[in-house]
């Protein structure tokens, strides 16, 4: 399927900016401090969710100040689309967690699926602890279950479609250096 590069730009030029560079990068700040008083003793393997996680990780690791192991997986539910559907695993975990904790970064908690579905996973494979980090947790009543948090969130957003920081608009802007909202969506 072709893309069409005008509507990409144009999506960006009408979208609103949720959340500036300096905002995100704070959350981020205070996402990492959370993070270095409660696990810093436990040695965890640290797992990006691709692709969203991707600039979410990059960013928050080198602000983690302990000794930690990091690896991927990618698991994904809405493959480009503004809507989730069932979830896909592409690369399940490589490196060994039995007996470990594990930290899941991700960019967005939204309906939940996609991280309870690798919590699951992460626990039944033998991790002894799973702590979640999101940059994002978006705010509505469809949670996958109505109990559903992430550990760690960085922001809390209105109930939009957002791109930016690593989450994509049809695969583009995840580049773009704040969090936006698509227009109408
Ligand atoms: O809370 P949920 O409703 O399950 O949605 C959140 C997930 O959706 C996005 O992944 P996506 O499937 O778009 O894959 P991507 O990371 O490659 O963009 C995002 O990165 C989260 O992993
Ligand atoms: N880019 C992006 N990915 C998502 N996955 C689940 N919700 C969202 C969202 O609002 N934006």
């Amino acid at each position: 399927m072709s893309v069409d590069l005008a509507h990409i730009r144009q999506v960006m030029a009408e979208a609103d900016c949720l959340f500036n560079h300096a905002e995100v990068e704070a959350a981020i700040g205070r996402v990492a401090a959370a993070i270095n008083a409660e696990l810093a003793e436990r040695n965890p393997v640290v797992f990006c969710v691709m692709n969203g996680g991707l600039v979410f990780a990059g960013k928050l690791l080198p602000l983690l100040d302990f000794p930690l192991e990091l690896s991927y997986l990618h698991a994904t539910r809405y493959r480009n689309e503004t809507r989730g559907g069932d979830l896909f695993w592409k690369a399940k975990p490589e490196i060994s967690f039995i007996d470990r904790d594990v930290l899941i970064v991700d960019d967005i908690l939204d309906e939940g699926h996609t991280l309870a579905a690798i919590v699951d996973f992460c626990r039944h494979e033998g991790a002894s602890a799973v702590h979640t980090a999101v940059l994002v947790d978006k705010r509505h009543q469809r949670k996958a279950a109505p109990d559903l948090k992430a550990d760690y969130a960085g922001l809390s957003c209105e109930d939009r479609y957002v791109f930016g920081y690593g989450m994509d608009y049809k695969g583009y802007w995840r580049n773009a250096a704040g969090i936006y909202a698509v227009k109408g969506l």
